[in-house]
């Protein structure tokens, strides 16, 4: 029989490679993936339960909030909160971060999506859970919103859970990425898919709806992608669609437009998160100017344009993008 190794036991396999860990972040990825593993029980038995439909309510974004979304986040801010070593948690859903004051003395903050793609939740397509762990700047009283400021390149952990065909987490802290799948009869994520590293391909992913509101270097892009015969695939839910690109290759772009010139999509737990699991396995993420993980952050929902995926296809698109005027 191929032997298992579950996360929990690859957490503290990779702890044994660092003496001056003190498990606290292992604890927290261990925490992490319990809230998940809730969700994506909640998340298998929607249709039965009633809870797929609207909250009634929009976000800090603006965007319509699915009753799944809140009970994401409760899940999430729930399992943190018990778990000792997180401070403070910022979300999606949320308009301004929450400290935990049963845990003023703990290192760590976390920010999430708690429920990424929820259009697509009442028919059935893959949505997913985007988190980035930061450590805090001063461990003087509860967290700030500072914590939460921080360069994408200052995260010490990040990753996501992908609720689809089988639930899958992928994470990485900096050494490399881990693919495990939950092993439903069990309870556990199994590595499935170590030290993934992002192939060179033909695939792109992009709302070809808004095909017409890019700017033009990322239309050229675009057109020289049809004219090449790539293949295109669009889910419309990140966590989906940056998974495809991470196995399979290509690049997965949501860019400004006239209406939005920042985009759609989050830099502090949407952008930041993907593009270190991007990075460390071997891809890139741009804004069509700067790195993702290097672009200053002021505000928890602020939004950045995104073009990330593999390395020669997020050179390609940048350097379009330089030779051609934004609109
Ligand atoms: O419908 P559009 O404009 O293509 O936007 C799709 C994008 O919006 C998102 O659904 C936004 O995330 P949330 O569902 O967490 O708000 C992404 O998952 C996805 O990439
Ligand atoms: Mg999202
Ligand atoms: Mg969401």
């Amino acid at each position: 029989m191929k032997q298992l190794i579950t996360v929990d036991e690859f957490i503290i396999r990779k702890q044994q490679d660092l003496p001056y860990a003190t498990g606290e972040l292992s604890g927290l990825l261990r925490d992490i993936c319990l809230a998940c593993k809730i969700i994506s029980r909640e998340v298998n038995k929607a249709g039965l339960a009633d809870i797929i439909g609207l909250a009634g309510v929009e976000n800090a974004s603006g965007e319509t909030v699915q009753k799944l979304d809140i009970l994401a986040d409760e899940i999430l801010q729930a399992c943190l909160q018990n778990s000792g070593e997180c401070c403070g948690i910022a979300s999606e859903e949320q308009e301004s971060f929450v400290a935990f004051e049963n845990c003023k003395k703990a290192k760590y903050v976390v920010a999430f999506d708690p429920l990424d793609g929820s259009s697509n939740i009442d028919v059935n397509v893959s949505i997913g859970t985007i988190f980035a762990i930061y450590r805090r700047n001063s461990l003087d009283g509860p967290c700030t919103l500072e914590d939460f400021l921080q360069d994408g390149a200052e995260q010490v952990a990040a990753g996501y859970v992908l609720y689809g065909s089988s639930t899958m987490l992928v994470y990485t802290t900096g050494q490399g990425v881990n693919g495990f799948t939950l092993d439903p009869s069990i309870g556990e994520f199994c590595l499935s898919h170590p030290d993934i590293k992002i192939p060179e391909s033909k695939n792109y992913s992009v709302n070809q709806s808004r095909y017409k509101t890019f700017p033009e270097g990322v239309r050229r892009f675009i057109d020289d992608c049809v004219e090449e015969d790539m293949r295109f695939r669009y889910t419309g839910s990140m966590v989906a669609d940056v998974h495809r690109t991470l196995i399979k290759g290509g690049i997965f772009m949501y860019p400004s437009s006239p209406s939005s010139s920042s985009g759609k999509l989050r830099l502090l737990y949407e952008c930041n998160p993907m593009a270190f699991v991007i990075e460390q396995a071997g891809g890139a993420a741009t804004n069509g100017q700067e790195r993702i993980m290097e672009l200053e952050i002021q505000q928890l929902h602020q939004r950045t344009p995104v073009y990330i995926g593999s390395k020669g296809l997020v050179e390609r698109l940048s350097e379009k993008m330089e030779l051609l005027p934004n609109f």
